[in-house]
């Protein structure tokens, strides 16, 4: 089997609050066109991961390498804007402006584009996200849930990122809601090339899209493989995780 390309190589990482350790010791590894889950306790760091993946969040020490640029180490901050697209949990719109607006905010603050130009763009990724063109003059409290995720995700992918990053991209949404974003999400993959970093709780997102799953337990990155192994892997959160009443379901051998 070919290699595969390391696109996020993240070595020896610590981040705090203070005297609050957050993370020590975390290694973690993203392969390009991926779709990586992380799992892990509420509270157990994973939001505070992503902004560090994101150059938004300092670490004590340790490394975040992205496509080969250490990006704490003089980062090409425009080159990161452009690169990576991030959903954080919500969908982060800002409730004042339409979907359209929102989606060309990307390109107010990052490109000189203007004008009818920038409103063909914004509009291109809008149904490129599945809303219909209607819904682009529609203020963010006028859409429903899974709607403002999609817009979401048309915001994050304004700058044509390779790597998009979502933080439970799924919660909130109604079951059938929820399995249509991860077909957005699978889709948007293939046809872009994207690899995916997804924070989530959903077991059903993470059994059905999911390539890999990374565990953070322990302020540390303790297991990653395929979903279906993690139940007997050799780390006990893991594998209590994996082997709960709610993760029993999705296991064909399971009981
Ligand atoms: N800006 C901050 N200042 C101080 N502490 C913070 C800050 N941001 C996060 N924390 C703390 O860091 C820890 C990890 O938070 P984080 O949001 O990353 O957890 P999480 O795993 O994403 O949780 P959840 O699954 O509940 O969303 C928590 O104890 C949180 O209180």
């Amino acid at each position: 089997m070919a290699e595969r390309e390391r696109v996020i190589e993240v070595r020896d990482l610590k981040t705090a609050f203070g005297k609050t350790v957050i993370h020590e010791d975390l290694d973690l590894d993203v392969y390009r066109g991926e779709i990586l889950g992380i799992v892990g306790a509420s509270g157990g760091g994973k939001s505070v991961l992503l902004n560090t993946m994101l150059g938004l969040q300092r670490p004590v020490s340790g490394s975040v390498i992205v496509d080969g640029q250490d990006i704490f180490n003089s980062p090409d901050r425009q080159w990161l804007a452009s690169n990576m697209g991030v959903m954080f949990q919500n969908g982060a719109l800002f409730s004042s402006l339409t979907l359209q607006e929102n989606v060309e905010a990307p390109f107010l603050e990052h490109t000189e584009i203007r004008g009818k130009f920038l409103s063909r763009l914004a509009q291109m990724k809008i149904s490129l996200v599945g809303l219909a063109n209607d819904a682009a003059y529609k203020r963010s409290a006028e859409l429903s849930g899974g709607m403002r995720k999609r817009a979401g995700v048309a915001r994050a992918l304004a700058l044509d990122p390779k790597l998009l990053f979502l933080d439970e991209p799924t919660a909130g949404l109604d079951p059938l809601a929820a399995a249509e974003f991860d077909d957005l999400i699978v889709s948007l993959r293939d046809a872009l090339e994207l690899t995916v970093v997804m924070v989530t709780h959903d077991l059903d997102s993470l059994f059905q899209i999911s390539d890999r799953v990374a565990v953070l337990a322990d302020k540390r990155i303790v297991a990653s493989d395929a979903v279906e192994k993690l139940r007997d892997s050799e780390d006990e959160w893991t594998r209590s995780y994996f082997q709960s009443r709610r993760a029993r379901r999705f296991n064909s051998g399971g009981d």
